[in-house]
């Protein structure tokens, strides 16, 4: 490492290195608790990058999602629509006006040859002119109306996929099998605007291009019926061209739309972890990790683009060269002869009626290069939360805070053993309990339990002899403050992020104040320049690890419900610091129930109660069998000793 850094290695570039970065990528089935046809795709590549970024439902020969699904955040948007698509008639009318105008042209010409320019010639020249800027007026509203109609109906697609995610377990988000977070943002933000792409080019198709087929094959139909129905003989192999490669397009479109997810995911992994790659020396190695990962999303994204202009000329040429050996055939078996003027305007009519045709074979492939885009957003959007309101569910005003977990057993992945087995703990109202054990212990999954986060396998927990599963989940969760072990900020001001549990969403400075005072953040806000008013930057980055914790706290206390559960809550802070702070929490705890989940002694003896959760059972202790123990959860023994002593 020490030789790496000093002679740190060039990036590798994707020519030279190709083939050592190219990353071994398994579609492999997983059986996800949330998803059991989930698909992952796991990129495990020379350096050992595992990231795993969930497919959809599907594997990528699988069936599409109907188009239905769509439908209806698309229909929602008639009026843009409809007025688009009156625009469309008008451009095709006046194209339809183009076509005998185009044809006469030449008579004309021919007509005033000599004489200098014509009336009957600059009439005709005015009006071909007037057509084509009508028609161009006339297709750009169109188009603008049709994008604010896919925009607005991804809008909707955008906003009801991030509802429902709101929605989703915590299981979804935790674990092993939790998605990535980059990969979820990926969905939401880029892969949406594909989506939108796709519902334009369908929009802008269905109706502007068939009423300009219908348009163009009357005319050629009017001019010459014959040749008329060759060309429309060209059609279904086109047809064909268009399916099959649309249908590899769709495949090669998800394959990008996995490597560029996966990258996303790598970056939003990576990024907060600065400190960590910085101390750890890990720059270059991050560097070899975002090259492969940025390789794959190149090859792939290739292919898609390759595979994209391939289309439309593949497309074109079999229309040519259909038309051509057909109308060649035709003319030569029938005699069939032209009038210039005929021919003309059937020729003008032909290539617009060509147009159309190329415009479907691009919509349909834009259309299937969108398809995986929009699975992936409605497979965020499809299923049914473990833990949800049952229709019976209760709303409590207020709880005294009796707690009771009832043999309650949770593993969090079947077959392997409980984390909580069998449980029996009843929590008094009012009462102060220490839950202390082994580290990996099941000390926060009983909080999570409590907090209905996750749903026990047997057994059920009663909070004022309600089973929480019949009170509304977000009744519960109002009346039980949590202060997790990683205190989380939101990017905001400190005012903001205390008050983040407001139920009305206000922010209310006196209780804010208040709250800070008890947890004794109080002190450091007001020295910052704009006191309450101060942004935390990203997830709090301005702030200590202490002063993170304390703003915690603070935001459980300005939440004043009848349960505070602490969950190694003061482990960042300082002697004097926790002492405070435990002062102030002395005097919230005679109104409370306290669950202190804790290591530290100085919380724990605040306690009127220790038990200890070891092997998933629990059991009470005496606070002399605590301290006697080996220190395996707790400081160690000669510590112990010294700081019981103290108190
Ligand atoms: N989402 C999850 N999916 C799978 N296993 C998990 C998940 N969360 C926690 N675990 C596992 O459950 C066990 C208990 O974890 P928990 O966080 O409850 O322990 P703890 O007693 O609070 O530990 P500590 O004192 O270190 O905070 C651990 O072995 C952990 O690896």
């Amino acid at each position: 490492m020490a030789m790496a850094m000093a002679n740190p290695a060039p990036p590798p570039t994707f020519s030279s290195q190709s083939r050592a970065f190219v990353p071994s990528i398994s579609l492999r089935s997983s059986r996800a608790i949330s998803q059991p046809r989930a698909l992952a795709l796991t990129a495990t590549t020379a350096c050992s990058i595992r990231l795993r970024v969930r497919a959809t439902k599907d594997d990528c020969s699988a069936p599409p999602y109907p188009l239905s699904e769509v439908l209806p955040y698309v229909a929602a948007e008639w009026r843009a629509i409809a007025k688009g698509w009156a625009c469309a008639a008008a451009a095709v009318y006046c194209l339809s006006r183009t076509v005998p105008a185009a044809g006469r042209l030449p008579r004309a010409l021919a007509a005033g040859a000599g004489g200098g320019v014509s009336a009957e010639v600059s009439r005709g020249v005015v009006a071909l002119a007037a057509l084509a800027s009508a028609r161009a007026a006339a297709a750009y509203v169109q188009q603008a109306l049709l994008w604010e109609a896919a925009l607005r109906a991804v809008a909707r697609l955008r906003g009801r996929a991030f509802e429902r995610l709101l929605a989703r377990d915590l299981a979804f988000f935790d674990g092993r099998e939790g998605m990535a977070p980059g990969d979820i943002a990926h969905r939401i933000t880029d892969e949406a605007d594909d989506v939108a792409d796709a519902v334009y080019s369908v929009l802008n198709t269905i109706v502007p291009t068939s009423l300009q087929l219908i348009a163009m094959g009357t005319q050629m139909v009017a001019i010459n019926p014959q040749l008329s129905l060759v060309a429309a003989m060209v059609i279904p192999c086109m047809s064909i061209v268009i399916a099959k490669l649309g249908e590899r397009l769709r495949q090669i479109s998800k394959q990008a739309h996995l490597s560029l997810a996966m990258l996303a995911a790598y970056l939003n992994d990576v990024l907060p972890s600065m400190l960590t790659v910085k101390v750890n020396n890990g720059e270059h190695k991050e560097m070899l990790r975002f090259h492969e990962l940025a390789f794959l999303d190149l090859k792939n994204n290739l292919g898609k683009k390759k595979m994209k202009a391939l289309i439309p000329q593949a497309v074109r040429t079999t229309y040519i060269a259909g038309l051509v050996v057909l109308c060649a055939g035709s003319v030569a078996v029938s005699g069939t002869t032209f009038d210039p003027e005929g021919f003309l305007s059937f020729l003008t009519a032909l290539a617009l009626f060509v147009e159309p045709i190329q415009d479907f074979g691009k919509a349909y492939n834009e259309y299937k290069q969108g398809e995986p885009a929009l699975e992936r957003i409605f497979d965020l959007t499809r299923f049914i939360p473990e833990v949800r309101d049952k229709p019976s569910a209760v709303h409590l005003n207020s709880v005294k805070g009796d707690i009771k977990f009832h043999d309650v057993t949770f593993r969090y992945v079947a077959g392997m053993p409980p984390i909580v087995d069998g449980v029996n703990l009843h929590i008094r109202a009012g009462e102060t309990i220490a839950i202390v054990g082994p580290s990996g212990g099941g000390k926060t999954t009983l909080a999570k339990l409590l907090l209905r986060l996750y749903h026990p396998q047997s057994g059920y927990i009663a909070l004022d002899n309600h089973d929480i599963q019949d009170i509304q989940l977000q009744c519960l969760r109002t009346h039980i403050a949590f202060v997790s072990q990683d205190p989380m900020l939101f990017s905001g001001t400190i005012a903001e992020n205390i008050a983040y549990g407001d139920p009305a969403g206000d922010i209310n400075m006196r209780k804010v104040e208040n709250a800070a005072k008890i947890a004794n953040a109080d002190e450091f806000i007001k020295i910052l320049p704009e006191g309450y008013d101060s942004y935390v930057g990203q997830r709090g980055s301005s702030l200590s690890g202490g002063q993170k914790q304390r703003l915690s706290i603070a935001r459980a206390i300005y939440q004043n419900s009848s349960i505070l559960v602490l969950d190694e809550a003061t482990s960042a802070l300082d002697s004097r610091s926790e002492l405070l702070l435990k002062e102030a929490l002395m005097n919230l705890m005679a109104k409370h129930t306290v669950v202190i989940i804790a290591h530290r002694l100085e919380m724990i003896l605040m306690a009127d109660r220790i038990v200890l959760l070891e092997g998933g059972e629990v059991q009470t202790i005496t606070r002399s069998a605590f301290l006697s123990r080996d220190g395996r959860f707790g400081s160690p023994p000669d510590v112990l000793s010294r700081e019981l002593g103290e108190a």
